[in-house]
């Protein structure tokens, strides 16, 4: 881990101005300390001499309050630009993700641990190390020219004592790395595990395994807990024994200025403002230990951060034969838009997919799950049937542009895919109905209406402004599909994929939803996977993947 990473600079702009005022403000803080340091000592020397007080007095005063000050100003600029770059990188990082096909993505627990815990551990990193780099890197220079120039014995000795501190402090961060990737990991293990089981609690109900549960998150909690103890251990030693050296050598100052002073070899304000100046050469890097500590997630973080935000920007610019562009649609899934103007012109007046000679396997696997696929989907409807695992979702993932097939040409413009388990996020029901974009609200009332959701949404109290759990909590199964149909009508693209439309639904609503798909099939090109006869019954045309049956 290095003290600091000059690419998080380039990779966030918006940190270059809080660190650049950071710098600003510890060079005057620096210069205010020195200040300090003589004007205190005046002030002693005053007093042993029954001087006047009052201009010692004042401009100690003065120099106090005007240290505060700019302290609070570096507290209030760091904790800023904290947040500001933990924004931006968590922003980035969904972003470079959702552009990169399925297979691609970092793994789930990755993922969370880096967006989530990885991008908040940057706060502390940015807020509390960054500025005390900054001032190390300032103030001991200031402080040690000020001695020179005061009293050079005493500098020499600081000048001789002061690298010993970040020697050490360097010598304990090599071994704390270790110790912080370890804990790093347990933190990943415990997000994953945590979030894997709070998942499938329902499930693991049932079965009467929930109890085994708590004992795997107590002992993953265990070993995060045990690594943390560590870390903290080790912060603490590395404190003490910075404190311990910077205060031998500030006592060493002491003594030889003491020693003069009885020898009556030296003037008392020099000695005073000299003993006043020793410790400042020592503070900052003390502090830059301290809070090395407390920023080692964020810097462990960040490095991974960095390292993905660096491979993305590779794959751009190496990308021989990169996927259709892509755009994200309102499920928040990757979809193709047509590079040239007059393609997607093209495609948005004839809505036409083309598959030929299509191959597929997944990763890690040799099996092919789609093989010489060949499909052409006009405006209308087209049904896809088959035996379950025989790739049907797959199809249409890679249609969608979120899978790359290993062989074949796809062409398709923007689609919106709605998959099996379309995502319903915590909100209310108009920020699930427009995550796609703005969108009228007569708009939105006119899908509602022909979903059939308009009666339920007008007899809540918030009415669209009603608030829906993560994963649609709160909806029926068939409130949900329902939910994310109106979603696919309020969407623009000319294509629609319905993955399973009409599942976990009562043949009510089947019958309903299969009503607004064909009225949606008469204006787009809708592809539905589907067994259910009554849509099958209403398709332009259907495809048993393998072999495909014309019934237009
Ligand atoms: N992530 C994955 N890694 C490896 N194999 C997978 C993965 N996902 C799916 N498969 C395999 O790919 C095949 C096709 O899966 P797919 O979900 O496309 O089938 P499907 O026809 O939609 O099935 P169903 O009708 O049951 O939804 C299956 O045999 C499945 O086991």
């Amino acid at each position: 881990m290095k003290p600091f990473d000059p690419r998080v600079l380039q990779a966030v702009p918006a940190t270059r101005g809080p660190v650049a005022a950071l710098g600003v403000v510890g060079i005057v803080q620096g210069i205010l300390t020195i200040a300090t340091a003589f004007a205190l000592a005046t002030l002693v020397v005053a007093v042993v001499r029954g001087e006047s007080l009052v201009a010692p007095a004042a401009w100690t005063g003065a120099l106090f309050a005007a240290r505060a000050l700019l302290g609070a100003l570096t507290e209030s600029i760091a904790a800023r630009s904290g947040a500001i770059v933990a924004t931006h990188l968590r922003e980035q990082l969904l972003r470079v993700w959702s552009a990169r096909t399925i297979d691609q993505r970092p793994s789930r627990e990755r993922a969370l641990t880096l967006a989530a815990q990885g991008t908040s551990a940057v706060e502390p990193y940015i807020a509390k190390y960054l500025p005390a780099l900054v001032s190390a890197a300032i103030v001991p220079a200031l402080a040690m020219t000020a001695l020179m120039v005061v009293d050079w014995p005493s500098a020499v000795v600081v000048v001789l004592t002061v690298p010993l501190l970040p020697l050490f402090a360097a010598l304990i961060g090599a071994t704390t790395q270790e110790d912080t990737e370890r804990r790093w990991g347990a933190l990943r293990d415990l997000s994953g595990h945590f979030l894997d089981v709070v998942r499938g609690l329902p499930t693991l109900v049932n079965y009467g395994r929930a109890e085994r549960q708590v004992e795997v998150i107590s002992a993953v909690s265990h070993r995060h807990r045990r690594a943390t103890m560590q870390t903290l251990r080790l912060a603490f030693l590395s404190a003490a024994a910075l404190e311990l050296l910077a205060t031998i050598s500030v006592a060493i100052v002491a003594v030889v200025v003491g020693l003069r002073l009885t020898t009556g070899s030296m003037d008392l304000s020099v000695g005073l403002t000299a003993i006043l100046l020793a410790p400042e050469a020592y503070w900052p890097i003390r502090r830059v230990g301290t809070e090395f500590h407390s920023a080692a997630d964020g810097a462990a973080a960040l490095d991974e951060i960095l390292a993905e935000l660096e491979r993305a920007e590779l794959e751009h610019e190496g990308e021989a034969s990169p996927l259709r562009p892509m755009a994200t649609d309102s499920d928040g899934h990757l979809v193709p838009q047509e590079s040239t103007p007059a393609a997607r012109r093209d495609h948005l007046t004839r809505g036409t997919v083309t598959v030929s000679g299509l191959g597929y396997s997944y990763p890690g696997t040799s099996r092919r799950v789609l093989d010489q696929v060949d499909l052409t989907a006009g405006p209308g409807l087209l049904v896809i049937a088959g035996p379950s695992g025989c790739g049907k979702t797959t199809l249409l993932e890679v249609i969608a542009g979120i899978r790359r097939p290993d062989c074949g040409q796809v062409s398709a413009p923007e689609v919106h895919l709605v998959t099996q388990r379309p995502f319903l996020g915590a909100g209310t029901l108009r920020t699930n109905l427009t995550i796609g974009g703005p969108v009228e609200a007569h708009d939105v009332w006119q899908a509602l209406r022909a979903v059939g959701l308009d009666g339920v949404v007008t007899s809540l109290p918030q009415g669209l402004d009603s608030p829906i759990g993560d994963d649609g909590f709160g909806l029926s199964a068939g409130q949900r599909a329902r939910l994310v149909l109106a979603r696919a009508l309020l969407s623009p693209a000319p294509v629609v994929l319905l993955d399973e439309p009409t599942a976990h639904v009562d043949p009510g609503s089947a019958v309903m939803i299969g009503e607004v798909i064909t009225a949606l099939a008469a204006s787009r090109t809708v592809i539905a996977v589907s067994h259910q006869p009554e849509l099958v019954a209403r398709a332009d045309e259907h495809v048993h993947l393998g072999e495909r049956v014309l019934v237009r």
